[in-house]
Formats: structure tokens, sequence, C-alpha cells
């Protein structure tokens, strides 16, 4: 068992295992959770209270998941002095299955991302994020309900590895060194030297592989017909483009994909279906899933790319209010589910918000669990709640005739038609 500097581990329930057949959930998981800034105590306050009951319902007193509350951001500062205990890394670490609210992240200077670094610590390489539509929610685009995708976002590598330069700095002044003396060529294209901040870029074959092994598996068990590499690579030729030529390879080599004529699209077979492997450029993909979203399924883009079209694909099927995600390691097993929002702070302790995508990545984490009896609960109670119109603010303001519900009421009306 960890041994931790501020935490005592539950004493009432196990550990989430990983063994050589997958994760092993006892009846009586311990999972820790981050609350987290902002909006997050409003959030998870609902949240807990719609996982507990789902399980509840789904298995009466047999199953039962035991919190955890672990600590980063503000509240881990004011109570320890740090932004993310290592208590807290290793909390997840021995249980492996952990759900979280948002943290803050200043804009320039300050701390960098906690969320970033917990994704990066733990090595959680693919940030996977559903996006699908629920009859009757609000949204902006004419035929919400073709849209139905899975985005799995590169979660350790790109830009938000944070090798950043400030300008001004005696890192950025040795950078630049660096860049003069060995790349004269391409120092001469840095328009403004002596202003400049720098940021790199690392893509790696590996990564790229590994996170889009995670998007093909997925679109294989989940009946999809596609996989669409997103990049930018007629700009970014080694870092996206090569994204996508070793995510062709990857088809071709582990999944006995074959060219189609004219292109470098491919297909292959499984269990009777064909799947077309593609790619697209990530502006023309923006414009694509306003025009023709039902062309995507399975989507594998890199870190920034999914980060935007996270958001950008939410906005079309009610927005973040109802967007949930994880963060996934296949082979270690560990994960931290958690919405695709931020702490929305203007919001902060109003009990207003939305809290569907902290219930849907709990429900989530309850179908990667194999809890799929409670999953399939929050999801029936999520489609007979909107069609209600009983709703939180974000929707009640584009929707006709409905009922405006606190965060906490939304909780209490799903909990109500389980
Ligand atoms: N994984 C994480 O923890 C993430 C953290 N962040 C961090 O969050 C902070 C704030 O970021 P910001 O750019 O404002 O983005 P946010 O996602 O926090 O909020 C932007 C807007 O989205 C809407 N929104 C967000 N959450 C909800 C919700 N639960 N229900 C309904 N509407 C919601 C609100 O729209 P409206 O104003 O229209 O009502 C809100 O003003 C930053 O520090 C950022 O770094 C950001 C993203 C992810
Ligand atoms: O870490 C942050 O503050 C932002 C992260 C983010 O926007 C995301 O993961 O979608
Ligand atoms: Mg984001």
């Amino acid at each position: 068992m960890a041994e931790y500097q501020h935490l005592t581990t539950p004493t009432d329930g196990e550990s989430i295992q990983m063994t050589a057949d997958g994760l092993h959930v006892p009846d009586r998981p311990i999972v820790p959770f981050i609350e987290g800034d902002g909006i997050g105590p409003d959030i998870w306050a609902a949240a807990s209270r719609v996982l507990d009951a789902a399980v509840e319902k789904a298995y009466g007193d047999d199953r039962q998941i035991e919190w955890f509350e672990v600590f980063a951001g503000e509240k881990a500062h004011d109570q320890f002095g740090e932004w993310l205990p290592q208590d807290t890394l290793d909390a997840i670490d021995a249980h492996l299955v952990a759900i979280k609210g948002p943290l803050t992240t200043p804009v320039g200077g300050g701390i960098r991302s906690l969320n970033v670094a917990l994704r990066q610590k733990l090595d959680l390489y693919a940030c996977v994020r559903p996006v699908r539509y629920f009859t009757g929610v609000p949204s902006p685009v004419k035929e919400p309900e073709k849209v139905d995708m899975v985005i799995f976002r590169e979660n350790t590598e790109d830009i938000y590895a944070g090798i950043e330069f400030e300008n001004g700095t005696d890192a950025a002044e040795t950078f630049k060194a660096l860049l003069k003396e060995h790349f004269p060529d391409r120092f001469q294209n840095v328009r403004f030297p002596d202003t400049a901040g720098f940021g790199i870029k690392p893509v790696s074959k590996e990564g790229t592989e590994r996170l889009v092994k995670a998007a093909m598996d997925y679109a294989i068990a989940d009946g999809r017909d596609s996989v669409t590499l997103v990049h930018k690579g007629n700009i970014m030729k080694f870092t996206e483009g090569a994204f996508r030529d070793w995510g062709y390879e990857l088809a071709d080599r582990e999944y006995g994909a074959q060219k189609l004529d004219g292109g470098p699209w491919r297909t292959f077979e499984r269990d009777g279906r064909t799947i077309t492997v593609k790619d697209v450029i990530a502006d023309a993909f923006l414009q694509q899933i306003l025009t023709r979203p039902d062309e995507y399924g399975v989507i594998a883009t890199l870190n920034l790319n999914g980060d935007y079209v996270s958001d950008a694909l939410a906005a079309e099927v009610g927005g973040i209010g109802i967007a949930p995600g994880a963060n996934i390691n296949y082979q270690t097993g560990k994960a931290i589910f958690e919405a695709t929002h931020g702490t929305a702070p203007k919001y902060a302790g109003q009990d207003k918000v939305n809290p569907s995508s902290v219930i849907l990545s709990g429900e989530m984490m309850l179908r990667y669990m194999g809890w799929t009896e409670a999953a399939d609960k929050i999801i029936d109670a999520m489609e007979t709640t909107i069609q209600q119109k009983r709703v939180t603010y974000d929707f009640h303001r584009q929707m006709e005739g409905a009922t405006k519900l606190k965060c906490s009421e939304f909780g209490d009306a799903l909990i109500e038609n389980m």
C-alpha cells in the first residue's frame, strides 16, 4: 500500500488492479477524486450523488464506490502549500482509476497546467472525448444528430510538452544562440529575434503509434466505419505530417490496411465490416464537421488540434456543459476521467452550471470499470431529463418552454429519472 504524507487510504474498499486478463474491479473499489477549482465543487457535489445513485439502483448493496479525496489545485495549495502533491500522484498510481474536476491554469506566467501535468506524469496518453447528441439539446447546427464522433487526442506530446523559452530570459538567449550557430538558415526566418519567445513541439513515432492504435482498436470494438487522422502536416511536416505518415504505416502494418486507388486513404476488413483509415488537414476538418459531420466517426489527432476540436465539436451538441472525457493509458490501465470544460470561474459557487460533463465522464468511468448497468442508468436518465426539458442555464437560454434547474437540482432530476 502507498505511503502518504497527508492522505489516509479509506479502510473500507480495495484497489482496482491491472491483471494479465485486464482490469480487475472489486465490488467496493476505492476511487480517488479531485474536486477541482472554480465550479469544481458545484459539479462534483451533483455528480458524486448521481454516480452513487446509479450504482445503488443497478446493484443494490452488492457494489459501491468508496470515494477517496485527493488534492490538486487551489485546495491543495491552501492546505499543503503545493499545487500537485506527490501524494495525489501516488494515490492515483496505486488505485488506477480516478475522476477529477477542472483545475485552473493561469494564462502567461504562473504555474503550468496541472491538468496536463497529471496526464504527463501518469503517462495517460489517450485523451478520449466522445461527442454525441442527446435528443432535445439546443444546438447551433441543423442536424446535430449526425454528430457522433469519438476524439482520440494525443495527450503527452506536441506543444503541451511545455518546452518554451520566454522572451528576455537567459534560457531564451541561450536557445537563440544555439539556433543561430547550428541552424542559421532557420534562425533567419525568425522575423523579430530580439523579442521572440520560442516553443518546441515534439512528436514521436512511439507516441503517435500508441495513440493511433488506441483509436483503431476502439473503432473495431465499437463498430465504427472510419478512423480519421487530423493534422496540419502541410505546414508542420516533421511533426504533424509525420503523425499522419506513422498513423497510415501502423494501419498497414498492424491492421493489414490496403491503399485505395488515387490517394492515401486505406481500408481493412474486420468482423465482416470495412473500416476506412483516412486523413484530413485540421482547418478543413473544422469546416467539414459543420457541413458533413456524418462522414466522421473516430478521430485520431495531436494534442493541440484535439483541444480545439473537442470544444468545437462539443458546441455542435449543446456545448462544453455536456462534453465528457477520459485520459487513459491502455497498457497500465491507469485512467483519470474529467470533463472537457474548465473551471468557469465566473459561475463558481453559484450552484448554476451544467454538471453533465463530469457526470458523463463518470458514466465513462463506470463503463471502463465494466459496470455497464450503472452506466446505462445514467444515459437513460440523461435522455429522459433532457426530453422533459428540465435543464440548467446553458440549455435553458436556448430552449423554448424549458424549466431552468440549478446544478444540484439537475442532479436530483437525473436520480429521480433512474
Ligand atoms: N481539464 C481542465 O481542468 C481544464 C481546465 N481549464 C482551465 O479552466 C480555466 C477557465 O477556462 P475558460 O477558458 O474560461 O474555459 P471554461 O471551459 O472554464 O469556460 C468557458 C465557458 O464555457 C461554458 N461552460 C464551462 N463549463 C460549463 C458547465 N459546466 N456548464 C455550462 N457551461 C459551461 C461557460 O459558457 P458561458 O459563459 O457561455 O455560460 C463558460 O464561460 C482556465 O484556467 C483553464 O486553463 C480549461 C479547460 C480544461
Ligand atoms: O489544462 C488546462 O488548463 C486546459 C486544458 C484543456 O483545455 C483541455 O484539456 O481541454
Ligand atoms: Mg480544452
